[in-house]
């Protein structure tokens, strides 16, 4: 399989997902309810605003010619049930809500009066007119002013400004409190969402944060055989920016999401209360809403997963070829990757146009629909208020609402996108961490003793990587307690792959393999790892400094142990020749350091973890001879009293192995050491002869 063949994971139902996406928010359950809380006190402060307003228009902008009922001023304080009292020249009044203005029986002593306007100017009648939608007209009779309406005439008297300012005084007066309530919701919404913001970027980052540990714990835990499956691009594309997804999830989406609900429950029941009417014709265009988002989902929905897949084969394009870029430059193939990336990055283009094609339909059609509430309830609404039968402060709060009740549907493409994101994000996560490790520690693991021997054993090893195609077959041998043993071979003979075995990289098919009699399997893998050490041909080195690379960050390897080991390898006087010495920084995989420097470091840091068995990897092979001959001396106190492993391909470095196995195409050949092997004449004597041939004549015999 192509590694950059990334896989569109389909493993999970959104509800398993989800459940495990809240399990992890669950220890947290305090703050998202105390955010829930918080959504719920601001969307309140934001639906009673355009309820004020109507408040304000009804109540007080168009409350001067509401109905009153006006008495002698003695019953005044009966009035004031009904509301503010206004007096003017010892009689007293009070406004009607339109309905108590159906109230046939009037109270003894009350009279009904409402002031009208006629031609600017403002009268007082004695009565309320028929509807609201009376015009009223002036009238003289016998020199009295009169006002008729709908064929009904009132006896009038026409107001002063002064009398008119009186009648105004409870409007003013009334917009005080109303505009203190409107600043306090709109204060109120302001700093409750900044508290609720703050709390849900930190309840998300937190989670994320344990994500993130939970999935590096994870990934060193794995066995080899799941890093030669994964490129490195997506496994960091997976800790970063799938965590990434996740956080917007927590921190921008769940409680946001509660919040659109609180929203438009609450909008539909006040809607509802306030004009039935007006509710049901707002509401009719639910059914092109509920279309039009099932059609959304189910296309985003695939375009999101496409999106994502591809981008992920994109990072994993770019962190390998960065890596190699050399490799690139020297063959001379920029065109060639290029092409390979223009392609990856056409894809991804693409996909990326679909979904903005899909949301762009999406979005003006929702701003649409909400519009075309608007539009019914103007012509509705409108002729309603004409008639009487809404007041003009309900027409306008519905117009609100409609607004408010469609900002959560807009942004629901934005949130679809945040789920949709999280959601694949989450399967990848949850994917990659219920990925077990192969190599794990047996149920019942049997310890070492603290002094370890280092006496190895493999009985009929067969090890394949694939499971098919066997790299060892077959193999036994056994390596005596501080031996150095060393494995010849051609390439591909399956040296590297016994190394890898001896730490259980990968574990054998059959066969076993016995450190002190003891199979490697059953060892707990810390213990089995701490008392080996390989130097490999190609050395990693991490951001640093020196004496960090060579300790590693174990505390328990103290500076003078550093030094000592660097002594031991001769990198000593090297490194103290550096501007900073054991403290100088290395680059990015050190790339400020030899090949050869970088394998004398390895060296050291072998040698300062003072491992019982000593693994050597094609381990000089970038050091030049000078001090391959220094660091060959040196490997010769080191080893003592250690088992130490050689693989080489030069013959010199091994010929004082107490032991010498060759291998060839994943067999032991022959064993024994350099005399033993020249004299039988083999395999071992014929790569001897190639080596040496032309240096010096051959001897057998010693
Ligand atoms: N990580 C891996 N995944 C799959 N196959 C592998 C892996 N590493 C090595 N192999 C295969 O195993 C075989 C033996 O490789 P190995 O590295 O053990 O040989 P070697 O004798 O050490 O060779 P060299 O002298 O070149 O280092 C080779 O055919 C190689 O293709």
């Amino acid at each position: 399989m192509n590694i950059h063949s990334e896989q569109d994971i389909k493993k999970f139902k959104d509800s398993q997902l989800l459940t495990r996406l809240l399990a992890y928010a669950l220890p947290y359950w305090k703050m998202v309810l105390l955010c829930i809380v918080l959504a719920f006190v601001i969307v309140v402060a934001d639906l009673a605003r355009p309820y004020l307003i109507k408040v304000a228009i009804d109540g007080h902008i168009n409350g001067l010619h509401k109905p009153m009922l006006a008495a002698d001023g003695s019953q005044a304080a009966q009035l004031e049930a009904y509301g503010p009292v206004t007096l003017m020249e010892s009689r007293a009044y009070v406004r009607l809500e339109a309905k108590d203005a159906n109230v046939a029986a009037l109270p003894s002593g009350m009279e009904r009066r409402q002031i009208v306007l006629i031609d600017g100017r403002h009268y007082m009648i004695s009565g309320w007119l028929p509807s609201q939608q009376s015009v009223p007209a002036l009238a003289t009779e016998a020199g009295a002013a009169r006002v008729v309406a709908d064929g009904e005439t009132f006896a009038a008297v026409p107001l002063e400004d002064g009398a008119v300012q009186l009648f105004r005084e409870q409007d003013y007066q009334g917009f005080i409190p109303l505009g203190i309530l409107f600043l306090l919701t709109v204060a109120t919404a302001s700093i409750l969402s900044y508290l609720q913001s703050n709390l849900l970027q930190y309840t998300g980052q937190t989670i994320i944060y344990n994500i993130r540990d939970q999935l590096f714990t994870h990934l060193s835990r794995m066995s080899m055989s799941y890093f030669d499956r994964n490129p490195v691009g997506r496994l960091v594309v997976r800790v970063t920016q799938d965590t990434e997804a996740l956080n917007q999830l927590y921190s921008q989406v769940v409680v946001n999401l509660v919040k659109d609900i609180i929203i438009l429950a609450g909008i539909v029941v006040i809607m509802l209360q306030l004009s039935l009417k007006l509710a049901l014709l707002s509401f009719a265009v639910i059914p092109f809403l509920a279309v039009l988002t099932f059609w959304y989902r189910r296309v985003i929905r695939q375009a999101q997963r496409n999106s994502r897949v591809i981008l992920s084969r994109l990072n994993s394009f770019l962190a390998e070829n960065l890596s190699g870029i050399r490799i690139t430059q020297l063959f001379i193939r920029e065109e060639r990757q290029w092409q390979q990336f223009d392609h990856h990055n056409s894809e991804y283009y693409r996909a990326g146009m679909r979904g903005t094609v899909i949301n762009s339909i999406f979005q003006p059609a929702i701003g649409f629909l909400g519009n075309l509430a608007i539009a019914l309830l103007l012509w509705y609404g409108g002729a309603n208020v004409i008639d009487g039968a809404i007041t003009f402060g309900v027409v306008y709060a519905f117009t609100h609402y409609v607004r408010q009740f469609f900002q959560p549907l807009m942004s629901l493409a934005e949130k679809y996108n945040q789920i949709q994101t999280a959601m694949v994000g989450a399967e990848r996560i949850f994917d990659m961490l219920d990925e077990r490790p192969t190599i794990t520690d047996s149920a019942a693991p049997i310890k070492l003793p603290k002094q370890v021997r280092g006496e190895i054993t493999f009985e009929h090893v067969w090890f394949a990587y694939n499971n098919e195609d066997w790299v060892l077959k077959d193999v036994s041998f056994t390596i005596q307690p501080g031996q150095t043993i060393a494995f010849v071979g051609a390439t591909g003979a399956g040296k590297s792959s016994i190394i890898q075995l001896i730490n259980r990289f990968y574990d054998i098919q059959k066969g076993s393999i016995k450190l002190d009699g003891v199979d490697i399997r059953e060892i707990p893998l810390d213990e089995l790892r701490r008392c080996i050490s390989i130097v490999q041909q190609d050395v990693f080195l991490f951001t640093g400094d020196i004496c960090s690379n060579i300790r590693l960050n174990n505390r328990d390897i103290t500076d003078d142990q550093v030094v000592e080991a660097a002594k031991m390898v001769h990198m000593d006087e090297f490194v103290r020749h550096l501007p900073q010495g054991y403290e100088t920084r290395l680059g990015e995989r050190g790339v400020n350091l030899s090949l050869g420097q970088r394998q004398l470091l390895s060296f050291a840091r072998a040698i300062a973890f003072r491992p019982q068995i000593l693994i050597l990897d094609e381990a000089t092979s970038n050091i030049d001879t000078e001090t391959e001959l220094i660091v060959q001396d040196a490997l010769h106190s080191i080893s003592e009293g250690r088992t130490t492993l050689i693989v080489a391909h030069r013959l010199s470095t091994i010929q004082h192995a107490d032991q010498i196995i060759v291998m060839h195409k994943g067999k032991v050949r022959e064993i024994g050491n350099h005399y033993q092997l020249l004299a039988q004449r083999g395999y071992y004597y014929r790569l001897y002869e190639l080596q040496y041939k032309e240096q010096k004549p051959m001897s057998t015999a010693k």
